[in-house]
């Protein structure tokens, strides 16, 4: 009986008849012992907790024509799936090094792929910045292929402990690496309205980004904190008050959205990372060298444009793509995150 109660205590209880936070969701994550419901949720449209459904990935390997023997890199890893992907392409020969900047998830991929077979014969995965993927090729040689798939992973948005998501309360932190820089909270305090205005402009094209960064400013001389998503959300929500009833919602709804993917490529440096990254490009790619990068917002897709154009012209590129791939109306369907992406690829001279 004492037993039976025990057992009672330990189930996940949740309000209504689906699971609706991050923890009560704890059947999506567990994948392995809970497949069904993992794929009752994907075939709704939606991403599992603790998982990223990867886009593009036909599009991504039609593009990089990997065969067994090539060497290559992902240089965002994030669930592993597009490396999953590629390393199926190189059957066990030739060499897949991967990338990523998140301590935690890092972890957790790697034991993925290596229980279903792929060790450091095959795989070496790095937790590494890819502006510094020259570190990369004094090991590996040349590149082969390339991806980047930008941004960040459904399992750090979806995870509120990250603070990625205006949607859960958390704290206000937005670091793919937790242990580097300052969260967002801190560099909040210090802002200046100018510095703030500039940023969500800059990052995110924001409409409103004058009321936003004035509120936000004043309410940090005020003493009021704002170290958590909620909090932020809520001085956004006061602020852009004034917008018609018939459209508020979505508006407040879609700033949020943009002042959290401001935030976070500021605490994250992503624009200076994605930079250098392109700089190098060209030199640890091998000649006939495919490169392919998926963006999700028009800021990382300008700088993307740019170095891939400025390339081709100065004949380092032989070929880049004539115009945006998107997602199919399918994938983008089933899978929502996929509808702002656009990719790009480059092949070297
Ligand atoms: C969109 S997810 C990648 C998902 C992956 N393609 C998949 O199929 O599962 C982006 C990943 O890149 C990582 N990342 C972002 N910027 C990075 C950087 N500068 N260097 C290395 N990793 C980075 C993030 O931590 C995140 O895990």
């Amino acid at each position: 009986m004492e037993k039976q109660e025990q057992k009672h205590k330990r189930r996940i209880r949740y309000k209504g008849t689906h699971p609706r936070s991050y923890k009560e969701k704890y059947k999506e994550l567990q994948p392995e012992k809970y497949s069904g419901t993992v794929a009752k949720v994907i075939s709704k449209g939606s991403t599992p907790a603790g998982m990223h459904i990867s886009i593009c990935v036909k599009e991504i390997l039609d593009f990089l024509k990997i065969t067994p023997g090539k060497v290559g890199l992902d240089a965002t890893l994030g669930y592993g799936g597009h490396s999953l992907e590629m390393l199926k392409c190189l059957e066990l020969k030739g060499h897949l090094y991967a990338l990523d900047v998140d301590p935690i998830e890092i972890v957790r991929t790697r034991e993925r792929l290596e229980k279903l077979g792929y060790d450091d014969k095959i795989l070496t995965i790095k937790e590494l910045n890819f502006s510094n993927i020259d570190q990369v090729v004094a090991e590996s040689g040349p590149l082969d292929f390339v991806l980047a798939d930008l941004g960040v992973s459904s399992m750090q948005i979806d995870n509120p402990e990250r603070g990625f998501s205006y949607k859960n309360e958390g704290p206000l932190d937005l670091r793919m690496n937790p242990k580097k820089g300052i969260s967002a909270a801190e560099r909040l305090k210090n802002i200046s309205k100018d510095e703030l205005k500039g940023m969500l402009t800059e990052n995110a094209d924001e409409p409103y980004a004058e009321e936003i960064s004035r509120a936000i400013t004043s309410e940090i001389k005020k003493g009021t904190d704002i170290s958590t998503t909620n909090q932020l959300q809520n001085i956004i929500k006061d602020v852009l008050d004034f917008i018609p009833k018939d459209k508020k919602k979505e508006e407040i709804k879609k700033s949020c959205q943009r002042t959290f993917q401001a935030l976070r490529i500021d605490v994250n440096n992503e624009y200076e990372a994605l930079y250098e990254f392109l700089e190098k490009l060209p030199d640890v790619l091998a000649e006939g060298g495919r490169v392919a990068i998926l963006s999700f917002h028009s800021g990382e897709d300008r700088l993307v444009k740019k170095s891939f154009k400025r390339f081709l012209r100065e004949g380092v590129y032989k070929e880049i793509a004539p115009e945006i791939i998107r997602p199919s109306a399918e994938e983008c369907r089933i899978n929502s995150r996929a509808r702002s992406t656009k990719m790009r690829w480059a092949i070297k001279a």
